[in-house]
């Protein structure tokens, strides 16, 4: 059976992370999970989703958890390779959804911490530009920040993904 390991790979929009997570999993043992959070509101992320669906093999299991990701992750097998993309679009859905955020992302850095198998887990790093000016999105790039701190801390390695080139950060 593969390893139990959490592997967090960070990056900025397009930079390549979820592409990299994808082959670093294609090389363990398949089947391979695929956990999904984004939801598709309009035909812009349909057709972001509907890419990468044709980019995964038969080999990729996918599920949808755009707000319940602890009970998903809790319910893998043991030894399942596993990439979750992406925390940040499941902050926002926690957020838009009126949920208390800290709460829900220390849950679910509980689960993370524990990992049953050779996780990997995509997010974005939101915090480089200037500061937004608008409460909520402040509000938002401060949990996914705080919420990014938690799982690198659990993180057997830590990858920061740039221009699509991998930076081993821990
Ligand atoms: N619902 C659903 N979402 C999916 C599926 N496949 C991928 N996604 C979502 O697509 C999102 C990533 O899409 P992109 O916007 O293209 O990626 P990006 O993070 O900007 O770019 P990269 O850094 O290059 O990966 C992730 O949040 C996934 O949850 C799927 O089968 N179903």
């Amino acid at each position: 059976m593969p390893e139990a390991r959490l592997t967090f790979l960070l990056g900025g929009a397009r930079s390549g992370k979820s592409a990299h997570a994808e082959q670093l999993v294609s090389a363990l043992p398949a089947p391979w999970t695929y956990i999904a959070t984004a939801q598709s509101y309009d035909d812009e992320m349909s057709e972001r989703i509907a890419i990468h669906r044709a980019r995964r093999d038969a080999n990729w299991v996918t599920l949808d958890a755009p707000l319940d990701l602890t009970e998903t992750l809790d319910a893998l097998p043991d030894g399942a390779p596993l990439l979750l993309d992406c925390l940040t679009l499941w902050l926002s859905n926690q957020m838009l959804a009126g949920h208390d955020v800290e709460q829900e992302s220390a849950r679910l850095a509980d689960v993370l911490s524990r990992p049953r198998g050779p996780w990997f887990v995509v997010s974005n790093e939101v915090g480089l530009g200037i500061v937004p000016d608008n409460a909520l999105a402040r509000r938002f790039r401060d949990a996914a920040g705080r919420l990014n701190q938690r799982v690198a801390a659990h993180a057997h390695t830590v990858l920061f993904m740039v221009s699509g080139l991998p930076m081993k950060v821990k």
